[in-house]
C-alpha cells in the first residue's frame, strides 16, 4: 500500500510518500509561501536530483494539486497513476480529550477538529484545509489523523489540571494536553529498542527540541509529564516562543504597551524566545555562531535556553523519582552537540557523563552519546513523526478493510 503522509501548516504543506511494503520513503517534499506572491515546491526522490518550483499557489487545495501532480509527473514523478496513493495520514497538532489514538476521518471527526480551532489556532485550522484539500483532489481515498496530544492522553490529572478555578476545567476544558506527542512516542521506542529492554523497566525524559520545543517525562512507556500545556506556548524557551514566564506579565504588558490581545499573543509567539534575547535569530545555528563571534546576547540567549532546559530534566526526575535515558531528538537536539554538551555539563549530580567524542560524532541513527559508565544514559535519537503516522494511517485503513 502507498501512503501520503502531510503536515499541513497555515503557509506550508510537507509531505512523504510511503510504500509500506519496507515502510520506504518513495518521494517527499514540501510546499512553503502557500497564498503568497510567489510559492515554492521542493520535491525530492532518494537517488535523484531535487527538483525546485516557483509558481504561484493561493491555497491549500492547489498545493495539494501540485503535489499530486509532481507525484505522478512523468519525468519527477514516482507513480503512474493518482490511484496507487490508497490512504492518506495527516498530522493534528490538537485532538483535545477526545482522541487517545489515530482516526479514520470521517463527518464526526472533522467537525471536532473544528471545535479544536480555538484550543489551537495556528494550527488545527491548517490541517483542516489540508484534509478538505486532499477530499478535494482525491476523492476516493481514506483519510487518518494522528494527534500530537494523542500519546500524552495517559497523564493524570495532578499533571495535567491547573490550579485555577475548576469551572475553566469543566467549562472550557482548560488543561494541559502536551504536544509533539508523535515525536516523543517514536524516539521512547526506538531508545528503548536501543537499549534492548522493555519500556515498562525505563524511565525516559524526552527533549524534542526543534523550532518548537517540549520536554516529556516518559515511565512505562506512557507519558506522565510533558512541558506544552493547553497550547503549544508553554514549557520551554524555543526559537520565537516565550515558554513559561510569570501569567501577571500578560495583564501588567497589556495595560503598560496598551497591547491588544492578539498583539500580545503574536509578542510570546513570534517575537520572543532566542529571537527577543539574541536579537539576531530563532535558528539555533544563528546563535551559536554569534557566540563564536562574542556576541553577548547570543551567549546570553543560548545560556538561558540551556537553564532553562536543564530544569526540566531535573524536575522530570523529580516526577518519576528516578531516571534512566535522556533522549535527545528534532532538529537542534539531533544537531547542536553545542547544545547537549552545555545542558548535560550541569547534571552530572544525577549520574550523567558525557562522552565528548560520541557527542561530536555525525550520524543518522539512534545512538549513544554517554559514557559506558553514565549511570543515566543519554541518547541522540533521530525523530521520524511522518513514519509513525504512514504507520497508524496504514494500520488502521488495513482494519476497516478486513471489518
Ligand atoms: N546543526 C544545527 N545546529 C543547531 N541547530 C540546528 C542545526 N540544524 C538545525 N537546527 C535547528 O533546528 C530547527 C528546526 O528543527 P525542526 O525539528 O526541523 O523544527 P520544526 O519541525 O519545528 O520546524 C532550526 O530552527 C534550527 O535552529
Ligand atoms: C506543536 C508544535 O509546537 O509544533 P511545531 O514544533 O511543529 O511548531
Ligand atoms: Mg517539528
Amino acid at each position: 500500500m502507498k501512503v501520503l503522509v502531510i503536515n499541513a501548516g497555515s503557509s506550508s504543506l510537507k509531505y512523504q510518500l510511503y510504500d509500506m511494503r519496507e515502510e520506504t520513503v518513495m518521494a517527499s517534499g514540501r510546499v512553503e509561501r502557500i497564498g503568497m506572491d510567489s510559492s515554492i515546491l521542493t520535491h525530492e526522490v532518494p537517488g535523484r536530483q531535487e527538483v525546485r518550483d516557483v509558481s504561484e499557489i493561493l491555497d491549500h487545495v492547489t498545493a495539494v494539486k501540485r503535489v499530486v501532480d509532481i507525484l505522478v509527473d512523468p519525468q519527477h514523478g514516482v507513480l503512474s497513476a493518482i490511484n496507487e496513493i490508497q490512504a492518506v495520514g495527516h498530522r493534528v497538532v490538537h485532538g483535545g480529550e477526545s482522541f487517545k489514538q489515530s482516526v479514520i476521518v470521517t463527518p464526526e471527526v472533522k467537525l471536532e477538529i473544528r471545535r479544536l480551532f480555538d484550543l489551537a489556532p495556528l494550527h488545527n485550522p491548517a490541517h483542516m484545509m489540508g484534509i478538505s484539500a486532499v477530499e478535494a483532489n482525491l476523492p476516493n481515498v481514506e483519510q487518518v489523523v494522528v494527534f500530537d496530544t494523542a500519546f500524552h492522553q495517559t497523564m493524570p490529572p495532578t499533571a495535567y489540571l491547573y490550579p485555577i478555578p475548576m469551572v475553566l476545567y469543566r467549562r472550557h476544558k482548560i488543561r494541559r494536553y502536551g504536544f509533539h506527542g508523535t515525536s516523543h512516542h517514536y524516539v521512547s521506542d526506538q531508545a528503548a529498542q536501543l537499549l534492548g529492554k522493555p519500556l515498562s523497566e525505563v524511565k525516559m525524559v524526552s527533549c524534542h527540541i526543534g523550532n518548537g520545543a517540549s520536554v516529556t517525562a516518559i515511565k512505562e512507556g506512557q507519558s506522565v509529564d510533558t512541558s506544552m500545556g493547553l497550547t503549544p506556548l508553554e514549557g520551554l524557551m524555543m526559537g520565537t516562543r516565550s515558554g513559561d514566564i510569570d501569567p501577571a506579565i500578560v495583564p501588567f504588558t497589556m495595560n503598560k504597551e496598551e497591547l491588544t490581545l492578539s498583539e500580545v499573543n503574536s509578542m510570546l509567539n513570534k517575537h520572543s524566545g532566542l529571537l527577543a534575547i539574541s536579537g539576531i535569530s530563532s535558528d539555533m545555528r544563528e546563535i551559536v555562531q554569534g557566540m563564536d563571534e562574542g556576541d553577548k546576547n547570543a551567549q546570553l540567549a543560548f545560556d538561558m535556553y540551556v537553564y532553562r532546559l536543564r530544569k526540566y530534566i531535573g524536575a522530570y526526575a523529580a516526577a518519576m523519582n528516578g531516571l534512566d535515558v535522556l533522549i535527545f531528538t528534532a532538529g537542534v537536539g539531533e544537531n547542536s552537540d553545542r547544545l547537549r554538551a552545555s545542558v548535560c555539563e550541569g547534571l552530572t549530580f544525577l549520574g550523567i557523563e558525557l562522552d565528548e567524542e560520541l557527542n561530536k560524532k555525525r550520524s543518522k541513527e539512534a545512538r549513544y552519546i554517554s559514557t559506558e559508565n553514565s549511570r543515566i544514559k543519554v541518547l541522540v535519537v533521530p525523530t521520524n513523526e511522518e513514519l509513525l503516522i504512514a504507520r497508524d494511517t496504514y494500520a488502521l485503513v488495513q482494519q476497516a478493510k478486513q471489518a
